[in-house]
């Protein structure tokens, strides 16, 4: 329930937007339900007005206000679910980045049976939210861990997507469960990240191996591989460059590093985890598309939770590729690194209240 509320109040943005959104949709058009109405109308004298309203969006109105004003939020709004009412959800899920394809998919899901039925906002929300947990259940799984030592995890991803923040983090996770862990600092033509994912290791109290500025990524990686051999490490986490810029030099580079390491063991590496942020939407997509062209991505991690109205790019993700999501980021803290659980997920993402 804790970790429910940090990310509901993380996942603000997304949640007001469709929260606000899917309310408006049901006001538009709503009428106040008779038998909620009568309800308020006994628990107070002044709803007598309500119910002998002409209009109905006066009705509507009204029972806001009066709702708001009674602290009884007892007027229930209730729509017709019709083609109109829909359309305008369709809309609502695609500008939260879901996608058009997934869009139209949950909204079809929610109108099958219920044409014609008259449906309140908080229904709407329970059916939505219902849609987009079963499409994340699917692809909410943690990690696999096999029983090899050491673990290899190839992290990749377009710079500034939170690789080096995310590698820290699920270092920190991993030594607290007792794990030793090794870091490669692999984009070694970046300076600046190589002394950034230091300051992360020693955050987490981690080993990182670096090698000079513009050696080669795939000679670090086998030493890394060694010298975690050596120790007797749990997990080596390699570290990758993101510069999509030059397409063929990366897949060549990481074809490379994915070559040396197997000459140690061939199951390696055991995870490829593609880092994504969420806040640049629709964007993700093409980044999943290209860099599983590039290497064989096992799975994701979608960082910058926290803060985005774009939530809604992960049901699009799920649906479109089904590649498990192992974690979420929601903050640049050690510990903002969170297991993925779906239906905590969707509440957050639509505003429901979880009981
Ligand atoms: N709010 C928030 N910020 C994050 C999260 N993850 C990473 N960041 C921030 O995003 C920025 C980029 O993160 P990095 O970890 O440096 O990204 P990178 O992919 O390693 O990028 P390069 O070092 O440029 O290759 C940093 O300012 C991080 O603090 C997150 O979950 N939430």
């Amino acid at each position: 329930m804790a970790f429910f509320s940090k990310l509901k109040d993380k996942l603000f943005k997304s949640s007001s937007k469709l929260e606000e959104g899917l309310d408006a949709i049901v006001e538009d058009g709503g009428e106040v339900d008779e038998s909620s109405a009568s309800d308020v109308m006994s628990a107070s004298g002044a709803a007598v007005a309500v119910a002998t309203m002409d209009e109905p969006q006066d009705a509507v109105a009204k029972a806001g206000l009066l709702s708001r004003l009674t602290g009884q939020g007892g007027a229930v709004v209730k729509r017709e679910l019709d083609d109109d009412m829909l359309e305008q959800l369709e809309e609502l899920l695609i500008a939260s980045d879901m996608g058009v394809d997934t869009a139209l998919r949950v909204t079809a899901n929610i109108a099958e049976g219920r044409l014609g039925k008259r449906v309140s906002s908080d229904e709407i929300k329970a059916l939505l939210a219902g849609e987009v947990a079963r499409i994340m259940e699917t692809v909410a799984r943690p990690m696999p861990l096999y029983a090899s030592k050491p673990q290899v995890v190839l992290i990749v991803g377009v710079n500034g997507a939170g690789k080096t923040t995310t590698i820290g983090k699920l270092a920190s996770q991993f030594r607290a469960a007792g794990k030793s862990v090794v870091i490669a600092a692999g984009d070694t033509f970046r300076a600046a990240a190589v002394e950034q994912l230091q300051v992360w290791g020693e955050r987490a109290g981690v080993p990182v191996l670096t090698a000079p500025e513009g050696s080669d990524p795939a000679s670090l990686a086998f030493d890394a591989m060694s010298k975690a051999e050596a120790d007797g490490a749990d997990l080596l986490m390699i570290d990758t460059a993101g510069r999509l810029q030059n397409r063929q030099d990366l897949m060549e580079e990481l074809a490379k590093i994915v070559r040396v390491i197997r000459k140690k063991d061939p199951d390696a590496p055991h995870n490829t985890l593609l880092v994504l942020d969420a806040t640049t939407g629709q964007n993700a997509i093409n980044q999943v598309e290209t860099f599983q062209k590039l290497a064989d991505v096992s799975g994701l991690v979608m960082t910058k939770l926290d803060g985005t109205a774009k939530g809604g790019i992960l049901v699009s993700l799920a649906d479109k590729f089904g590649l498990p999501i192992h974690a979420i980021g929601v903050g640049e803290q050690i510990d903002d690194l969170q297991p993925f659980d779906p239906e905590e997920f969707a509440a957050a993402l639509i505003g429901l209240e979880q009981s």
